[in-house]
This record gives structure tokens, C-alpha cells and sequence, in this order.
């Protein structure tokens, strides 16, 4: 309900929904040959996907905030699952009207393939380009980024993530995902956040922490994330990028 302070953008991933019915059709692959089963698991995913989707933006409008659910199925399209098409026009609309658009993981058209599946993650690096946000927070259900799974005994969370701009990280984290996960969980979630900072140049935070609570609602608003909290992701300055940015005050 913070998103009242100012504007945002929502995307949330599939979770438990979604996952099952695109592994059990093969709808990350999709198929050439575009067959009824692929079709029917398409609407079968897209049925569960904005089912939930429609579940988050109805709890937003019942917190006040003015949500609205905006679906990539139809206004973006892939081509061998990269992005060919984004619909950004709709969702900018809907900022300028003063709304906050409510994304999620979805399948879209593959030019190729028939269909692809673009994760929410996919979808905020796409978002952070187009938009330019002061931060962006992933909010998971776990306080942050552990060295390892949390899950795996003596496993600690990770405060700051340096990322070079190679797009090697320090310290380095290992992640497992679950086995119905066809968009690999934690993973891409971790690469889309390294992604977003090297492309930024290091200009827009990233944050991870935990889902409800206080530290995700101060995340926020202001960006604050004290040590033992979440997980904040920096670009490492080389003498380089230090002498730009010096140059760029002295001009
Ligand atoms: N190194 C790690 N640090 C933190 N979490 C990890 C790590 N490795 C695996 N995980 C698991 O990742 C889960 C969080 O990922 P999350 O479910 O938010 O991403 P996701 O699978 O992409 O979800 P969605 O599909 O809804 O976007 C945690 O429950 C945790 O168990
Ligand atoms: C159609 C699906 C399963 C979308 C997946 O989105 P994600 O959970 O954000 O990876």
C-alpha cells in the first residue's frame, strides 16, 4: 500500500501458479509446428497466471491503491524467445493517468516457436530500461540473497552483492530452484538484478528483501536497507568509470 506515495510499477512472478501447466505443455520451448496441445496449455497457464494476477491488483484497489492488471499476452511477442515487441505504450498510459500498473510472468506469441513464457524478471529488466526508476526492490520470501540456499545449513545473507562490469559478482552465491520452476527461480532473479545495475551504469539500485514487512515497505519508499536486512547490489567503480564520472562533475 506504500505504492500511494509515488509512482510505481508492480510485476509479480507465477509462483505456484502458472509453472505446472506451462512445464506439463512444453511452452518454454513452445514447437514449430504450433499443436492444439501447445495452444491448449497456453490458455491453460494464461487462465492461472492472471488468476493471480487478478488476486494481487484486487488486493492493491482494497488497500486504496489505484492498481490496474495489464497482461504481456498480446501487446509483446518474441522471436526464439527474445523480445521482439514490448508494450510499453500501455503502461506508460496508465502511469500518466495515475495508475500503477500491475505486471506478471506471462506466455506471448513466439514468432519462431509459436510461444515463449518472459518471466517477471525478464519483464523488470525490460521495465528499467524503458523507465529509468529510482530503485528497483525485488521482495522475496526470504530476507535476501544467501551465499547459498537458505534451505542449506550454515548458509548467511548476503548484505552487498559488488558487481563488476563484466557482470561477475563478489562474493559469489549459489542458488537452487524448485523443480516445477520453468523460468529458474532465484537465478534469473539474481542475473536480472546484476543486469540492471551494469546497464545502468550502477545509476539505479537494486534491493532484495523480504516480502511484508517493514524493511520491504521502507525498501521502498526510501531506498534504505540496513546491514543484517536484505541484500543491496552495487556496481564496482573501476579507475575508469571514476574518472567519468569525475570528468562528468567537472563539466
Ligand atoms: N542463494 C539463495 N539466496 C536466497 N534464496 C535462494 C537462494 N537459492 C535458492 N533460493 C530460494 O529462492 C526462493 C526465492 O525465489 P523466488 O521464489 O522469489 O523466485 P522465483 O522462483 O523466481 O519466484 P517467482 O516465480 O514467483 O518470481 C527462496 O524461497 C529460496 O529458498
Ligand atoms: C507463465 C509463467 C509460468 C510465468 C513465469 O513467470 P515467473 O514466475 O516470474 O518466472
Amino acid at each position: 500500500c506504500g505504492a500511494r506515495a509515488g509512482r510505481c510499477i508492480v510485476v509479480h512472478g507465477a509462483g505456484s501458479f502458472g509453472h505446472f501447466q506451462a512445464k506439463a505443455h512444453g511452452l518454454a520451448s513452445g514447437s514449430p509446428t504450433n499443436s492444439e496441445s501447445l495452444r491448449q496449455g497456453l490458455c491453460l497457464t494464461r487462465i492461472s497466471v492472471t488468476k493471480l494476477n487478478h488476486m494481487v491488483t484486487e488486493q492493491l484497489v482494497m488497500c486504496g491503491v489505484p492498481a490496474v492488471g495489464i497482461s504481456l499476452f498480446g501487446a509483446w511477442r518474441t522471436a526464439g524467445r527474445k523480445i521482439t515487441q514490448a508494450g510499453i505504450a500501455a503502461i506508460r498510459d496508465s502511469l500518466e493517468a495515475g495508475y500503477i500498473p500491475v505486471l506478471h510472468g506471462d506466455c506471448v506469441l513466439d514468432s519462431e516457436q509459436h510461444c515463449s513464457i518472459l518471466s517477471g524478471d525478464t519483464i523488470i529488466e525490460v521495465l528499467s530500461r524503458e523507465f529509468s526508476p529510482k530503485r528497483v526492490v525485488f521482495l522475496t520470501d526470504v530476507d535476501g540473497i544467501y551465499d547459498r540456499p537458505p534451505d542449506t545449513p550454515g548458509a548467511t545473507l548476503v548484505d552487498s552483492i559488488a558487481v563488476n562490469a563484466d557482470g561477475s559478482i563478489d562474493p559469489p552465491v549459489l542458488t537452487s530452484a524448485l523443480p516445477h520452476d520453468v523460468t529458474g527461480g532465484l537465478a534469473l532473479k539474481l542475473q536480472t538484478a546484476i543486469n540492471i545495475v551494469t546497464q545502468s551504469n550502477g545509476s539505479i539500485p537494486v534491493l532484495i528483501c523480504k516480502l511484508e514487512s517493514e524493511v520491504a515497505k521502507r525498501a521502498c519508499l526510501t531506498g534504505e536497507l540496513r546491514t543484517g536486512e536484505g541484500t543491496k547490489l552495487f556496481l564496482r567503480q573501476t579507475e575508469e568509470t571514476t574518472s567519468v564520472i569525475a570528468s562528468g562533475w567537472a563539466g
